[in-house]
């Protein structure tokens, strides 16, 4: 066994492969490759007969290792991922979009690349405000955030759709903006994702990010209600039924979004998509590592 041993502490972990290629995956190679650089690496650590190593042996390592096989681009991003993280620059992701565009799939994946490990939903959110606030006393949050425009009042002159959507979105952001309190006052990298992030009504402080993703239009939108159906207990119908009103409520959100600066990315191939938000994440955390 390979004991990787921490130059300030001395602490020793044993050497896993595992680890390896998730943080290999962070340059933008797909994960068999990771694996596979991971496994050269190993096996070059085997062949020098190290029965210790230290993490900036590894990274050498691996960094040469991507230039052996031509991947100079991937090898840099490796690099700078790696030294945003010896720095302990915290990072924050925030995902919004209308329903079913696939949010929690891409903050999925982010963490994974990341290596982020708090992955919050909205929804869970929004579901411990309905545990302590009665219907009676705020029934927009009770409801789906399309449907919440009958059960609100809209005044007149304003979409009402929009409306309650707006209503449900203000109240589930109190619970957004502390978890984002926490995060901020322990250092902690996450990624919060829901139909509750909505450019403009939440704050952003140094290194939180937010993305909205979109679908190009409402025949992709039905493929993913249909998709979730056939491994979740969320079937189909209520989404398919409403899917010109959560239309409605994607053209209002990236309207938003342009207002504001805030990218939208679509999400057609879902690589194409986590692959859109690492780049411009790698640009505006740039200063970080310079
Ligand atoms: N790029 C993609 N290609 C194919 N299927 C996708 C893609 N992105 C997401 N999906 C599928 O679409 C479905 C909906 O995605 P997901 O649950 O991530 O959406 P969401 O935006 O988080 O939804 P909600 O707001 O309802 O929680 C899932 O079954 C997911 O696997
Ligand atoms: O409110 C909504 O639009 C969705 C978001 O995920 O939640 P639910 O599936 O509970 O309707």
């Amino acid at each position: 066994m390979i004991l990787v041993v921490d130059k300030e502490t001395g602490a020793k972990l044993p050497f896993s492969r595992g680890i390896l290629t998730r943080s290999i995956t962070l340059s933008g190679v797909d994960v068999g490759v990771a694996y596979a650089i991971a496994s050269a690496v190993q096996k070059e650590l085997i062949k020098r007969g190290k029965r210790f190593v230290t993490t900036d042996e590894i990274r050498e390592l691996t960094y040469s290792t991507l230039i052996e096989r031509g991947l100079r681009e991937e090898a840099e991003r490796y690099l700078f991922w790696r030294t945003l993280r010896r720095r302990k620059v915290r990072l924050t992701v925030l995902l919004g979009g209308a329903t079913g565009v696939g949010k929690s799939t891409i903050a999925t994946e982010l963490a994974f690349r990341l290596g982020i490990l708090s992955i919050i939903g909205t929804d869970t959110i929004r579901e411990v405000l309905r545990k302590v606030i009665a219907r009676e006393l705020l029934p927009d949050i009770h409801v789906s955030s399309f449907l919440a425009s009958n059960v609100v009042n809209a005044p007149r002159g304003i979409d009402p759709l929009i409306y309650g959507f707006e209503t449900q979105v203000k109240h589930v952001s109190v619970g957004i903006k502390a978890v984002l309190e926490r995060s901020r006052r322990e250092g902690l990298n996450a990624i919060i994702e829901g139909i509750h992030v909505v450019p403009g009504f939440i704050e952003l402080d140094e290194n939180e990010f937010m993305y909205v993703i979109t679908v190009p239009g409402r025949e992709s939108l039905l493929a993913h209600f249909y998709e979730r159906a056939r491994y979740s207990p969320r079937g189909a119908e209520r989404y398919v039924k409403n899917v010109e009103k959560i239309m409605r409520i994607q053209d209002y959100i990236v309207d938003r979004a342009k207002e504001l600066g805030i990218p939208v990315i679509e999400n057609v191939e879902l690589e194409k998509a986590v692959t859109a938000i690492m780049e411009d994440l790698m640009k505006r955390l740039k200063k970080e590592v310079d």
